[in-house]
């Protein structure tokens, strides 16, 4: 078997003064294929992803037994290691691009930053890489766009010029953390496909923190539900709507409609689940 994109074993996490642990005990193996980790507010998954890319606040207590993307260790990198990691060969797509987006910087500079701190290229192969990626994720006129600032750009292609950041440097795994609830729902079906489109060409591991299970296989292979911190089940998306597991299928069946979409997931009944 080909070696996975990324392995995680119990990981765990936890905050001084939090009654219970954020993160108990999650342990992922992720080959070259897309999972979504759906579960209710505050089951930990935002945790989780921040974990994995290192960004949680120094204040969080985090263990591991084994945390690789490929070969690499990332329980043994330093500040300088991680810097070489991320960015380069994770990617990190967060919700909202006003807040992920630099508003001093133009979009050029935004995109090819990554490999500007990664990489040899002269200046002018960088603006060709910047430029095709800002292509790929079908953003219109990249030369104009290139030197213009993320105020000047909608919600959906502030998201596009985001995900051009994450992907310029052809990264192994990409994560993206309600990378789509800001946005409205024709925008946000375009940015997922467009995920999925760059997972599928480019062979990266797709990681997708989702909320949404009502299109969860139109964006995951394969779904694991987060409860309290911790894994609960484990199934293919296209069995998500016949879950067997009754905490699976409450989640299934509290699902946000289409017109309540965008719209955090309703806390389910204790009983419900098991
Ligand atoms: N910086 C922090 N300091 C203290 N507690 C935190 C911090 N970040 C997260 N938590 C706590 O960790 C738990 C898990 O939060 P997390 O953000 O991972 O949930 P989530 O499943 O991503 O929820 P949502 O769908 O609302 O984003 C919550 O109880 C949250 O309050």
């Amino acid at each position: 078997m080909a070696e996975p994109v990324l392995t995680l074993r119990d990981l765990a996490v936890s905050f001084p003064g939090a009654a219970a642990p954020a993160v108990r005990s999650v342990s992922l193996t992720l080959g070259r294929e897309r999972l979504a980790i759906v579960g209710e507010s505050g089951s930990g998954k935002s945790v989780t992803a921040r974990a994995l890319m290192n960004l949680l606040p120094p204040t969080a207590r985090v263990s591991a037994g084994e945390m690789r993307l490929g070969s690499t260790d990332l329980l043994k990198l330093d500040g300088r290691g991680w810097r070489s990691v991320r960015g380069a060969r994770m990617g990190l797509v967060l919700q909202d691009p006003k807040f992920s987006l630099n508003p001093a910087l133009t979009v050029g500079n935004q995109v090819g930053e990554t490999l500007l701190l990664h990489g040899k290229l002269s200046r002018s192969e960088r603006r060709e890489r910047v430029l095709a990626a800002l292509g790929d994720v079908g953003l219109p006129e990249p030369g104009r766009l290139y030197d213009s600032h993320p105020a000047e750009l909608s919600g959906g292609m502030g998201q596009r010029v985001m995900i051009a950041a994450m992907i310029v440097a052809e990264p192994e795994l990409l994560i993206a953390d309600e990378a789509t609830s800001a946005l409205d729902r024709e925008v946000g079906d375009q940015v997922l496909g467009l995920l999925t489109r760059m997972a599928e060409e480019r062979g990266m591991a797709l990681l997708t923190i989702s909320h949404d299970l009502a299109g969860v296989d139109r964006f995951a292979d394969r779904v694991v539900v987060m409860r309290n911190g911790a894994i609960v089940d484990e199934l293919a998306a296209s069995a998500i709507s016949r879950a067997a597991h009754p905490y699976t299928r409450g989640l299934w069946e509290a699902r946000p409609s289409a017109a309540t979409h965008g719209r955090r997931l309703p806390v389910v009944a204790a009983d419900a689940a098991s």
